[in-house]
């Protein structure tokens, strides 16, 4: 089991996208977008302040690159206290669990990012830890074996997860606080280019702003991902004052059309209509087809597919809708 927790947290973080972490909004109020979980937030966090009791439980979900784990890290700054980080799949025994749990300080945030993958024994140690603050464990061997039971700290679990539906119901009926994130407004995402921008200082028009924004599928890890790609090549070319045209330059050099999709978007929709005649087909013979991961597919590229109505999620599997097609017939006509 392993932890990404304070220092080592900012490390990785930084290995995998460069001076990310000092660009995270650290309080409420600079977090954008979300507005009425953000208020919800405030009322709970100040609840919990003012009774001097730890905040309860914490469920976020909705699709990757939304905010989950910065209003994780705002949770804790905004009570003041440390938080520990992990994801669901590092643990794999229950005593893993329980490690954690007995090492904490009293309000202390323990973070699980991708909570539906936490194997079930380590899940079972939570549902006592969680409604009670204590976990219980297993002493002696044989006919003596027997069970005590240990106090933990009070402490609040935020976790996150992209599919709500495979949080097992008993570790969901735990969670005090549910809340979902959506995807993000154009004007939110242009507020989030903008800050981002001032901190690069970079010199950005409204309209690249904006050009950028609509490319963003609605989710903040790609505007901030594109900026920096716009970066690259305005630094490249010397480029002092970036504006629409230029932008529109740069997504075309990455093959990012007008609504943010890519070849790889459009492929899952041409094999779904080539090869499936439109569905509906199995999650698992389109990845297969595709020669691309299941779960890159249904994390990554799916909900937005769904979100502008080109891909619908049926019982009987993926249906390509007929907004899908006529996308890919204007896309195919410009070229
Ligand atoms: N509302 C926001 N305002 C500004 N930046 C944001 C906002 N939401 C997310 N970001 C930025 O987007 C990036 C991704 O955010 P984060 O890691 O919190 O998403 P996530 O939902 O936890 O994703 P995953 O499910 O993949 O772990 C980070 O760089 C974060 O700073």
């Amino acid at each position: 089991m392993s932890e990404i927790a304070g220092g080592r947290f900012l490390k990785e973080i930084l290995k995998r996208e460069r001076d990310d972490f000092a660009l995270r909004p650290r309080s409420l109020d600079e977090f954008v977008g979300q507005e009425r979980l953000k208020r919800n937030l405030k009322v709970f966090i100040s609840a919990s302040l003012l009774r001097k009791e730890p905040l309860d439980h914490v469920l976020f979900y909705g699709p990757p690159g939304l905010g989950k784990t910065t209003l994780a890290f705002i949770i804790a700054e905004e009570l003041g206290r440390e938080i520990r980080c992990f994801s669901g799949p590092t643990f794999s025994r229950a005593g893993d669990i329980a490690s954690v749990l007995t090492s904490i300080g009293e309000g202390d945030v323990v973070f699980i990012d991708e909570i539906h993958r936490l194997p079930r024994p380590c899940e079972e140690v939570l549902y006592t830890a969680m409604e009670d603050f204590a976990i219980d464990v297993l002493v002696g061997k044989g006919p003596g074996t027997r069970s005590i039971r240990l106090s933990l700290p009070p402490f609040t679990l935020v976790g996150a997860t992209t599919r709500l539906s495979l949080v097992s119901a008993p570790l969901r009926n735990r969670f005090g606080i549910t809340e979902k994130l959506d995807f993000y407004s154009q004007s939110e995402l242009q507020e989030i280019i903008k800050n981002t921008a001032t901190q690069f200082g970079m010199n950005l028009r409204e309209e690249a702003v904006a050009e950028i924004a609509s490319r963003s599928r609605g989710t903040p890890r790609i505007a901030k991902r594109l900026l920096r790609r716009v970066r690259d090549f305005a630094d490249y070319y010397r480029k002092k004052e970036i504006d629409g045209s230029f932008v529109r330059k740069v997504f075309r050099a990455l093959d990012v059309d007008e609504l943010g999709l890519s070849w790889a978007d459009r492929n899952l929709l041409r094999v779904l209509k080539e090869k499936f005649g439109g569905g509906p087909t199995g999650l698992n013979s389109l990845a297969t087809a595709m020669n691309e991961d299941v779960l890159t597919l249904e994390n990554f590229y799916e909900p937005y597919l769904i979100k502008l109505g080109f891909l619908a999620r049926t019982a009987r599997g993926r249906v390509l809708t007929s907004q899908g097609e006529q996308y890919l017939q204007r896309f195919d006509q410009n070229g």
